[in-house]
């Protein structure tokens, strides 16, 4: 069988560091309603005003991440397709991005003209948000109907949990892991509370809670916050880590609203005031290295860090295309094609 392809999807980059190309990729992303949640003429108002300084910010940090082959998130999720294909037996292994291009709209477009009839859609993402998998899920529902593509979809559910996956995260850290440091700091990309509150019903579910021991599963599978917190518990349980070698953050606020904390800015002070000298930093909210990993933890974290009193910020690379990682995201696309059968 040759008509079930497996399509990769991760949220995509500018097609350019420049200032115009980082403002129409801004535009797009933060008009998104899953990420900014509000009704249109306001999220219109908020988006044009962060539209009048932010792409210059953002042109800067992503020219100093860049490389010559384009985006590093890009770039590693086109090495990730690439190991993909060795796995992958039913068809073709595309990658498309939810933001920029390729567009969701165009692989799927190419996808059926060749025949494809099943999709494997996996978004590369190990937590639950509606910012991230929910708006990629809903863009391939809506691009299906509007083509009328006759497309059976299936997809790979959250993974944050799943044994392939971990034991993944656990052999790229080990090396790592294996020489000295004083802290592991497991900073994840935040979101705001409210995004959370909208999903997660249960008035005694506890959004500051240091840890996912007492929540239950209906809450867990709703809240990104408490599925990174079980992220970071299992990955520390099977490297065998004591519970003070390690702590979770949350990084990348935009706004004034209250997002999930701890803040990794936070954290970064906090641990240099405590002694903490060699710092590693990992970030499983991501499977490739992008410009929150490179240019937010790598160069302005380690900065900070340093600044404050720390030694050394090592930053521990995401997945990216790792062949145990590979061969574990095909492990896991199998089941998510099989179940749907
Ligand atoms: C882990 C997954 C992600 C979640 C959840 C998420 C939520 C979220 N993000 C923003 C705003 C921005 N994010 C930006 C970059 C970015 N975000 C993710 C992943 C998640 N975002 C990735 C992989 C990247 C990297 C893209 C790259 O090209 O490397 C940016 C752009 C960069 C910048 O200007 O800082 C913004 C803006 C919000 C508002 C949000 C939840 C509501
Ligand atoms: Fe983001
Ligand atoms: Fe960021």
């Amino acid at each position: 069988m040759t008509d079930h392809a497996l399509l990769l999807v991760n949220l995509g980059s500018p097609d350019s560091p420049q200032v115009d190309d980082v403002r129409r990729y801004l535009n797009q992303f933060l008009m998104d309603p899953y990420v900014i949640d509000l009704p249109w003429p306001v999220r219109r108002l908020l988006v044009s005003l962060i539209l009048y300084r932010r792409p210059e910010e953002s042109a800067h940090a992503y020219q100093s991440i860049w490389w010559d082959e384009g985006s590093p998130l890009i770039v590693l999720s086109r090495r990730l397709q690439e190991a993909m294909r060795d796995h992958w037996t039913h068809g073709p292994v595309e990658l498309a991005m939810r933001y920029g291009s390729p567009s969701i709209d165009s692989v799927l477009q190419r996808l059926a003209e060749q025949g494809v009839r099943t999709v494997t859609v996996a978004p590369l993402y190990p937590q639950f948000a509606d910012s991230t998998i929910t708006t990629a899920l809903q863009e391939v529902q809506r691009v299906t109907a509007a083509r009328g593509l006759n497309l059976t979809v299936n997809t790979l559910a959250p993974f944050f949990a799943e044994d392939a996956y971990q034991d993944a995260l656990v052999a790229s850290a080990k090396p790592y892991l294996e020489k000295e440091f004083d802290h592991l700091l497991l900073s994840f990309h935040g979101i705001p509370e409210g995004h959370i509150r909208k999903l997660v019903k249960d008035p005694q579910h506890d959004l500051r809670a240091a840890d996912s021991r007492g929540v239950s599963p209906e809450n867990l599978a709703l809240c990104y916050r408490s599925q990174c917190l079980r992220t970071a518990e299992l990955f520390a349980e099977r490297a065998g880590l004591r519970p003070e070698q390690w702590s979770v953050s949350f990084q990348s606020r935009l706004g004034k609203n209250k997002w999930i904390e701890p803040y990794t800015e936070a954290r970064f002070d906090e641990l240099a005031a405590r002694g903490v000298k060699k710092l590693l930093v990992m970030s499983p909210a991501f499977v490739a290295d992008c410009i929150e990993t490179l240019e937010e933890l790598g160069i302005r974290g380690r900065e900070q860090f340093i600044e404050a009193g720390g030694e050394e910020l090592t930053l521990v690379p995401c997945l990216n295309d790792q062949s145990q990682w590979a061969r574990a995201l095909n492990a896991l696309c199998e089941q998510a094609a099989s179940q749907s059968k």
